[in-house]
């Protein structure tokens, strides 16, 4: 497992002065105290100010809104019996969560973004703002809540390769207010793209995503995260659902197993709202299905060695995400998330696995 520190100094951001640190994003529910873990963030807020009013044309940031997690490895040799206490061979504690890792994807993209979510007053929500932080993320708008630990995962890697996981879902699951503060809804009204999981409330990402779309501010939602189905209510308000196989059968209900078989889940997809699906496919790659249209169909950019994968679905959607408000054609995104997920598996983790610009240009350039 790689560590965290491995990962790139915070950047200052460009906000329009609409979206400054002004308003918090979240009403207070017992007694949230956004940016407490980290004295550095205090002083950036002036900086962001200075930076929006120095820049006429500032990128519009992505946002994520989602998980943070801490994810907590321990490499046993096998599952403890009921009421055994068993020793591990080594333990590791890593920031995760689909919505952190897609951010932190955003921010060592070199592309200006914002997470908003919410931790839990303790050591976890340290790491996970850190994590965020030095990925160079902006942590403005996440919020830490007093009633609810950080979520975390307790991951048991055994010998066979078979990983047993307990979830807990904490400030990812509760303590969301009802409605969302000004401050969080102004900056995804101010966003060029936003980002959605499945690893909070249905409730905030409906909320967000018609928020965002009242904006003309497109939004993609990752489908992983949660098993049961997508609130039509969401999927009205969604530009790009993108799930992988599984999860493609999961809600469809169809099967995935060929090509053939997915387009007919994608049409099902359609059917249901979502015009643009983009499918992950592990090693197979990928492939863009817009309605009408023929699907862009994009081979993985092969790794000169597959060491963990993790983490790379979230890569792969970052990627594209930036590329497209970049303004890049479907094929190009989809190229440059190849990209980026095929620098991703080269590397353990997920977080110190995401991979700089520079890397991906380079080998876009190389293949
Ligand atoms: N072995 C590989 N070599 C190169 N690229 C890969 C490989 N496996 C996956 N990728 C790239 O990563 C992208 C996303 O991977 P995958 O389909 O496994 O996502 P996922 O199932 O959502 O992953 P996650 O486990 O992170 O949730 C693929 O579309 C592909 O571009
Ligand atoms: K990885």
């Amino acid at each position: 497992m790689g560590s965290i520190a491995s990962i790139t100094p915070s950047k200052h951001f460009h906000l329009t002065p609409s979206n400054t640190p002004t308003n918090p994003f979240f009403k207070p529910i017992a007694t949230p105290t956004p940016n407490q873990f980290n004295p550095k963030s205090r002083t950036p807020f002036r900086n962001l100010v200075i930076k929006a009013q120095n820049n006429p044309s500032p990128k519009p940031p992505l946002v994520v809104v989602g998980s943070a997690n801490a994810d907590i490895y321990v490499e046993i040799d096998r599952l403890p019996l009921q009421g055994e206490t068993i020793s591990a061979k080594t333990g590791q504690t890593l920031a995760g969560g689909k919505g952190a890792n897609q951010a932190v994807c955003s921010g060592k993209l070199d592309y200006p973004t914002f997470f908003v979510g919410q931790v839990g007053e303790d050591a976890h929500g340290k790491l996970v703002v850190g994590a965020l932080e030095d990925g160079g993320v902006g942590v403005d708008y996440l919020s830490v809540v007093s009633d609810a630990p950080t979520g975390h995962a307790v991951v048991m890697l055994q010998p066979d390769g078979q990983n047993s996981i307990i979830i807990v879902g904490g400030a990812n699951m509760s303590c969301w207010p009802e409605r969302l503060g000004e401050g969080g809804l102004e900056v995804v009204r101010n966003a060029g793209i936003v980002l959605l999981q499945r690893e909070i409330p249905d409730f905030v990402n409906i909320q967000v995503a018609k928020e965002a779309h009242r904006s003309g501010v497109p939004v993609i939602l990752d489908a992983g995260g949660a098993d049961g189905p997508v609130p039509s209510e969401l999927l009205n308000f969604v530009d790009i659902l993108s799930p992988n196989e599984t999860e493609l059968a999961r809600l469809t209900g169809l099967p995935t197993e060929n090509f053939e078989q997915i387009s007919k889940a994608v049409d099902k997809c359609h059917k249901l709202g979502v015009d643009k699906v983009l499918v992950k496919l592990g090693a197979k790659g990928s492939a863009l299905f817009i309605k009408g249209k023929e699907p862009i169909k994009q081979p993985i950019i092969s790794a000169s060695k597959v060491l963990d994968t993790t983490g790379a679905g979230d890569t792969f959607t970052a990627a594209f995400a930036i590329a497209l408000v970049e303004g890049k054609p479907e094929r190009e995104c989809m190229k440059f998330a190849a990209a980026a997920a095929s620098l991703c598996v080269q590397v353990k983790g997920a977080i110190p696995s995401m991979p700089d610009r520079k890397s991906v240009l380079d080998l876009l350039q190389s293949v």
